[in-house]
Order: C-alpha cells, then structure tokens, then sequence
C-alpha cells in the first residue's frame, strides 16, 4: 500500500519529479511535475472513429456520457475519491481549445486542472476551459477540490456535445511519480446556460493497472 505521503496527498510542491520534456534535459530541482509533450497539436476524433482501435473495457469509460466523477467513485469501491487541484486561473485557451469552444483565439478563459484520485492513485487529470465572458453568475471559481462533475450533472439545461478521443498525451503538467501515461484522452463540450465547458479528460497507466485493464 503506498505510503501516506503519495502523490496525492503531498502538496504540489513535494511533487518533485523530473521534467521529461525536451525543454528541460536536466532534473529540474524546483519542478514539481512531469511534462512530456507527444503531440503538438493534438489529434481529436469522434470517438465512434477510434473504437475500432479501442477495447470493450476503455469503451465503457472512454465513451460514457454520465459522471466521470461518480463512475470513479463506484470504480474505487471502499478507496477514497479525491479532487487534487493542480491549478484553476484565468489565461489564454490554447488553439485547439478555442476552436473547440467556438470562440476566437487570444480570449481570456477560466483554466482548471485536476487531478482525480482513487485511494493513492491519479486515474484521471482533466483540464476544463470556458471563456471567462461566460462565467458570470457561475460558482466554478469558488469549486476548489469539489468535482466539477457534481455541479454540472445538477444542471436540469446541461446538454453534452459529442466525445471525441485522442492518444496524444496532456499538455499539461501533473503529478507523475510513477511515470504515469495517459492511455486514452478524450474531451466534449458541455452547454449550461449560455455556458460552454470544454472538459479534456486523460485516463491514466496508473488507473489501468490498478483495475486490470488491457494497454488499449
Ligand atoms: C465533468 C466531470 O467532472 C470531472 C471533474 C473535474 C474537475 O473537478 O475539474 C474535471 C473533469 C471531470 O472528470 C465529471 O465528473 O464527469
């Protein structure tokens, strides 16, 4: 059983691993997380165009349209659920992500990542953008370590546009002490009242081992 001090319950700081990406050859001593770029530019497909290349068992996960946040909870059984918050602030989507959205480049967007962790394990890092123009009156700023999920499955106007799936690896940076990997990515965009919430997903190695699932 992993120690108390695992990565998802050290604080971000005591996340020290060293920094895989190109632009950072050398261990990095004041890094705190892995980085390791595989696609430039991510490549987003329906998820029906993968599933040819997709096992049964990802299917399930990959391709459902309810909670992630509860399939993770049941997933886990008596092991704790946790929201980890790597970052939540205003910046700039990246061009992939504005085009999801619909919205211009260069215009300012609430940036939230997470990690989502079963017992010691993170299964699951997402990033979620939505232009900042949109938020009025919405209480995301203030979700801290709540899931996003069990706010925006309350909705009663939610509505998900379609899933789409990617092998490319997060852009962003995560806590990775084990040299987890995403198997599988996949993103949608969410619509609330006047809302739109692109919410990118990445299952991770760590969750594939911890509940036997196959490579793909
Ligand atoms: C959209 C959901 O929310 C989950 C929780 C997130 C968060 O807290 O930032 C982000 C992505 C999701 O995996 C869900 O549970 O399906």
């Amino acid at each position: 059983m992993p120690s108390s001090n695992s990565r998802c319950n050290k604080s971000l700081s005591e996340c020290h691993v060293t920094l895989a990406s190109p632009f950072f050859a050398q261990e990095h001593p004041v890094a705190t997380f892995s980085f390791r770029p595989a696609c430039a530019f991510p490549v987003w497909q329906p998820v029906a165009a993968v599933r040819p290349a997709m096992s049964a068992p990802w299917w399930q996960w990959v391709a459902s349209t309810d909670s992630l946040t509860a399939r993770l909870i049941n997933a886990g059984g008596e092991r704790r659920f946790r929201v980890r918050l790597l970052r939540q602030e205003v910046g700039m989507p990246r061009l992939d992500e504005a085009q999801a959205l619909g919205i211009a480049p260069r215009r300012y967007a609430w940036l939230r990542e997470v990690a989502l962790c079963v017992g010691d394990s993170p299964w699951v890092v997402a990033r979620s953008v939505a232009p900042l123009t949109q938020l009025q009156g919405q209480h995301l700023k203030r979700l801290g370590e709540r899931s996003l999920g069990s706010w925006l499955f309350q909705q009663p106007d939610l509505v998900r546009g379609p899933i789409e799936a990617s092998t490319c690896q997060p852009r962003f940076a995560y806590p990775q002490d084990d040299k987890a990997r995403s198997r599988w990515g996949r993103r949608s965009v969410f619509q609330h009242g006047g809302l739109s919430l692109l919410v990118q997903e990445h299952f991770l190695t760590t969750m594939a081992d911890d509940l036997g699932l196959p490579s793909r």
